[in-house]
């Protein structure tokens, strides 16, 4: 066994392989981003394929978390903060002045390295986008917020308290109620930051399962410290330093054969 396969295992019995044909649903083309004066991401170009699972790893303040806010935009809140160049959602550029960054956050959601339930049910946790953003009868509401709470595994735990509150989970059944609000909204991709990171190892491997289930009906991109889950759930892996993505390709091959220096150093813990 190599330096390399002796930290990370692949090649799990039946992990999902990569589609090299399948459409990129997500394109960046020279990306930069500035915390006001501060350069942050470099000229970042990359693909990530629909219906397959990304993770981007790299060492802490590389611009992972950046990267990943770019997606919904969610930097626009804060004035300081700009991206130039172009990310291409199913070939339009979202960074375009008369984007409507809600619809964009309707399209890509987010799940965060901490669980945020909001202070209320579960139900009304579940609904409460697509009371939002849809006016639907309560009985499409009902069917949208079982079909969400299954397709986070869920349901099952939750279907006979639906009106207790949300708060009133475990940490990793909060997690998952949030990923169940996320899909309730019918998004085409979603973001993950970290989020695993503050859960038990029982937890997280849900979690993981869940991801794998989601990545046939998502584009999915998760940002992740740990290197085994991203050779565990992913088919392809950006790592990134420095602002600066330094290597992207198929996760077994990035990690087996990396070409640069930089990330071999990093996947086989010789880094700094
Ligand atoms: N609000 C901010 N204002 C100024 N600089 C910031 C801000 N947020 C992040 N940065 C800087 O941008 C760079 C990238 O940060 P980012 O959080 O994207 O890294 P990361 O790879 O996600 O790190 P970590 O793994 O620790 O979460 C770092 O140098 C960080 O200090």
């Amino acid at each position: 066994m190599n330096a390399v396969s002796s930290m990370v295992h692949l090649d799990r019995g039946g992990r999902p392989g990569t589609n090299e044909g399948a459409p990129a649903r997500i394109s960046v083309r020279n990306l930069d981003f500035y915390y006001g004066d501060f350069h942050s991401l470099k000229n970042i170009t990359i693909d990530f394929k629909d219906r397959h699972v990304t993770a981007l790893i790299g060492p802490s303040g590389c611009g992972k978390s950046t990267l990943l806010r770019c997606f919904n935009r969610i930097y626009s809140l804060y004035p300081d903060q700009r991206a130039t160049g172009e990310i291409l959602l199913d070939g339009r550029n979202i960074l375009a002045p008369n984007v409507d960054v809600n619809e964009l956050r309707s399209r890509v959601g987010m799940v965060f390295q901490k669980p945020t339930p909001f202070p209320m049910s579960i139900y009304d946790n579940v609904a409460f986008g697509v009371r939002l953003y849809e006016k639907l009868p309560k009985a499409e509401v009902d069917a949208r917020v079982e079909s969400a709470l299954r397709r986070a595994a869920l349901w099952d735990e939750v279907k006979d308290k639906l009106r207790q509150p949300g708060l009133g989970l475990s940490g990793g059944q909060q997690q998952r109620l949030c990923i169940a609000r996320t899909v309730a909204q019918g998004p085409e991709v979603i973001l993950f930051d970290e989020p695993t990171s503050a859960l038990d190892p029982i937890s997280t491997g849900k979690i993981e399962e869940l991801i794998e289930h989601l990545r046939t009906e998502f584009t999915i991109v998760i940002v992740t410290h740990n290197m085994q889950q991203a050779a565990r759930i992913s088919q392809y892996t950006g790592f990134m330093y420095l602002g600066e993505l330094v290597e992207f390709g198929a996760t077994n091959n990035l990690f087996m054969n990396p070409v640069k220096k930089q990330t071999h150093d990093y996947v086989t813990g010789r880094f700094g």
